[in-house]
């Protein structure tokens, strides 16, 4: 940062003065700021930038010689500094990247266009980013209506401290992408749940093709993109940006193929009125402990959306249950299901509460 020229500011402060100042300022902070927020965004986990630059703001302005050196000066900096952070501070949402994997389509539906979305190369670095600070919301892809579960999301939920905020349930339509003709294609490439989703039209359509497993949807495409033999099972969006070709479209085995994906986040959701609760836990190892939990739902009458068993690694024939139910712990019933269910549980944690989706195409 070059210094300030102390001759391009005269010693008596007119208001012309002053207003030649409060450019030069405001251009010195604005070229400052712009480049810790590039800095930033490149290397998002590096130390703070921005506290880097207004420090250097402040060096700058303390060996200022203009007509308003000292405290009245960096007051007025700091005011400057504090409006441009606010304006350049977006929301950051994780999610399994590159761009246009359906985890990034679920987040602009649930978030719009105007938040700051970061690919992540794992759904474990979703939950990583989300605990870590360097995003405040994450995507996760939970399960699907064609093939279940998503694994590294259950076991993410079961280990992580964030908390699920939200449900996007996302219809999910494949397209075989490539840069060739549907003849060049010796090899098929997605992330394993989209190659399961289509696994009978790939059989059917591509039956000598190799099927190989990648990080995700998206990835593939842009493997695609540099190979006309590899084909990508992935999105329409995804097709645009790495100028592939849609060869085929629709390609998923059911027709209303629907994944639903979690918002997670550092807090519970708030009390909508149209919520549910997930929650992970662990029954003792003996006759009935599961009809127990269960008959504690019953007797509260809460309505159960989802459940899933999930092995504990390393601890054979022991079970996590994964369970969603309607209501929100603010309320008496589910309270009172909670409070039975840590009795009866040597493990719970409650995931979270969210308001209940619609599905909307
Ligand atoms: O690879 C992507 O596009 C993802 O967002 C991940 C994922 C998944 O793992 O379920 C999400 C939705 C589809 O079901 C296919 C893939």
């Amino acid at each position: 940062m070059p210094k300030k020229k102390s001759s391009s500011i005269e010693r008596v402060p007119t208001p012309k003065h002053l207003a030649k100042l409060d450019r030069e300022i405001l251009a010195l902070l604005n070229e400052r700021v712009e480049k810790a927020i590039a800095r930033k965004a490149a290397k998002p986990e590096e130390s703070d930038t921005l506290k880097d630059a207004r420090e250097a703001i402040e060096t700058l302005v303390a060996e200022s010689k203009g007509p308003l050196g000292g405290e009245a000066v960096q007051a007025v900096f700091r005011e400057l500094y504090s409006g441009q952070r606010a304006a350049a501070q977006k929301t950051r949402v994780a999610f399994l990247g590159p761009d246009f994997t359906f985890s990034h389509l679920a987040a602009i539906k649930h978030f719009g266009q105007s938040v700051e979305f970061v690919p992540v190369s794992s759904i474990a670095a979703v939950f990583e980013s989300v605990e870590r600070g360097t995003a405040e919301y994450g995507l996760v892809p939970l399960e699907n209506s064609t093939d279940g579960r998503v694994t590294d999301a259950l076991d993410g939920l079961s280990k992580s401290t964030a908390k699920i905020c939200g449900e996007v349930p996302l219809p999910i339509r494949h397209c075989l992408l490539g840069i060739g003709a549907r003849g060049d294609i010796r090899r098929v490439c997605s992330k394993p749940q989209a190659l399961s989703q289509c696994r009978n039209w790939l059989s059917k359509h591509l039956p000598e093709a190799e099927v190989t497993p990648v990080a995700s949807t998206a990835e593939a495409a842009r493997m695609a993109g540099a190979d006309r033999t590899i084909a990508a099972v992935a999105s329409a969006e995804a097709a645009a940006v790495h100028e592939l070709k849609v060869i085929a479209r629709s390609i998923q085995d059911q027709a209303d193929n629907v994944t639903r994906f979690a918002v997670i986040g550092v807090s519970p959701g708030e009390k909508t009125g149209n919520d549910k609760t997930a929650l992970v836990f662990e029954a003792p190892h003996e006759p009935g402990a599961l009809a127990d939990v269960m008959a504690i739902f019953k007797k509260q009458r809460l309505n159960l959306t989802w459940i899933e068993s999930f092995p504990i690694p390393g601890a054979r024939g022991r079970y996590l249950f994964f369970l969603e139910f309607q209501g929100h712990p603010s309320e008496l019933r589910p309270r009172r299901a909670l409070a039975s269910l840590e009795k009866k549980s040597l493990r719970l944690t409650v995931l979270g509460s969210y308001a209940q989706a619609e599905l909307i195409d």
